[in-house]
């Protein structure tokens, strides 16, 4: 039984926490440079967590400036087996309010000042995110949240904008006729690198605001945003708890994506023609196949 060590990237609000009676601070370099912060492992029961603030303590980092390569290869560093993500956003449909959790199943990626990849000259992948979200990971996670009391939706397209100003309304209104659900900054391109590094991702999308599209609310700003933030971090928190207490005595299998072996169908860079400097940084993330 076992086997589940879940990485747990917090967004804004979430900067620790509770429940890991044997947390241990772990600090991780990469060959990608530091992590957001310090991480935190600890156990409960046979499930491990492994939680890293994404803007660090304090909320020091942008969402251009999170430095997401080295995020997820610590994370993969440290043996995570699947990585949740839990983050604030912006609703773009009338039906998802401020405090509901949305189980995000695809993005669009508006972002464009990024390292979105590890790969590069000398190696080349192409890995699938055809469907993006471990359906598994993400289905557990939805079940936890409504568990606790959550308004959950299954399924939802994220927008992630470059930021960090929040839209102009002709944007907001764009994204709306592009079928989004929800906006953020900083999922991509997380979701990204997480399925290059065959890591299981999922992410719940806790709603703070109606962004700017909505002619009878106030447009989105920080004091608006942290108004529900505090109580929808109270929520993702019991969400854990309720997630791991889930997980007890269950042995993990593999995603039903086959995300762990992705990188099988992905390189094409012939041996002869690899990077060996670019090959040696790759040894948590591609490690396997490598
Ligand atoms: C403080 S509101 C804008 C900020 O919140 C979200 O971050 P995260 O996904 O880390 O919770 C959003 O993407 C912006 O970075
Ligand atoms: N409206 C919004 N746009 C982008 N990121 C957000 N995070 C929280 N609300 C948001």
């Amino acid at each position: 039984m076992g086997g589940w060590t879940i990485g747990v990237i917090g967004g804004s609000g979430l900067y620790e926490i509770d429940g890991l009676g044997d947390a241990e601070p772990v600090t991780v370099e990469t060959p990608w440079g530091a992590p957001s912060d310090t991480l935190v492992r600890g156990t409960i029961g046979d499930v491990t967590l492994v939680f890293l603030p994404r803007h660090g303590k304090g909320h020091r980092l942008t969402p251009t400036d999170v430095p997401y390569r080295a995020n997820i290869d610590a994370l993969k560093r440290l043996g995570c087996s699947d990585v949740l993500s839990i983050s604030a956003c912006g609703s773009l449909k009338e039906q998802y309010a401020p405090g509901d959790f949305v189980m995000v199943d695809q993005f669009i990626d508006r972002t464009f000042a990024r390292n979105k990849t590890f790969f590069g000259p000398g190696m080349v992948a192409h890995v699938s995110m055809a469907e993006p979200v471990c359906s598994r990971l993400s289905g557990l996670a939805g079940d936890a949240a409504a568990s606790i009391g959550a308004a959950v939706h299954r399924g939802g397209t994220y927008l992630a904008m470059e930021g960090p100003q929040f839209s102009s309304r002709a944007e907001s209104h764009l994204y709306r006729q592009w079928g989004c659900d929800v906006i953020g900054m900083t999922n991509m391109p997380e979701a990204k690198l997480a399925r290059e590094a065959e890591l299981p991702y999922a992410t719940i999308a806790m709603v703070t605001d109606y962004d700017c599209w909505r002619d009878d609310s106030e447009a989105v700003s920080v004091s608006n945003v942290l108004e529900v933030i505090k109580n929808n971090t109270d929520k993702a928190k019991k969400t854990l708890l309720a997630l791991v207490e889930n997980l007890q005595g269950t042995t993990r299998t593999p995603s039903p994506q086959g995300i762990e072996t992705c990188l099988d169908f992905a390189m094409i860079t012939a041996p002869t023609a690899r990077d060996p400097a670019l090959l040696a940084k790759l040894d948590a993330v591609a490690g396997r196949v490598l």
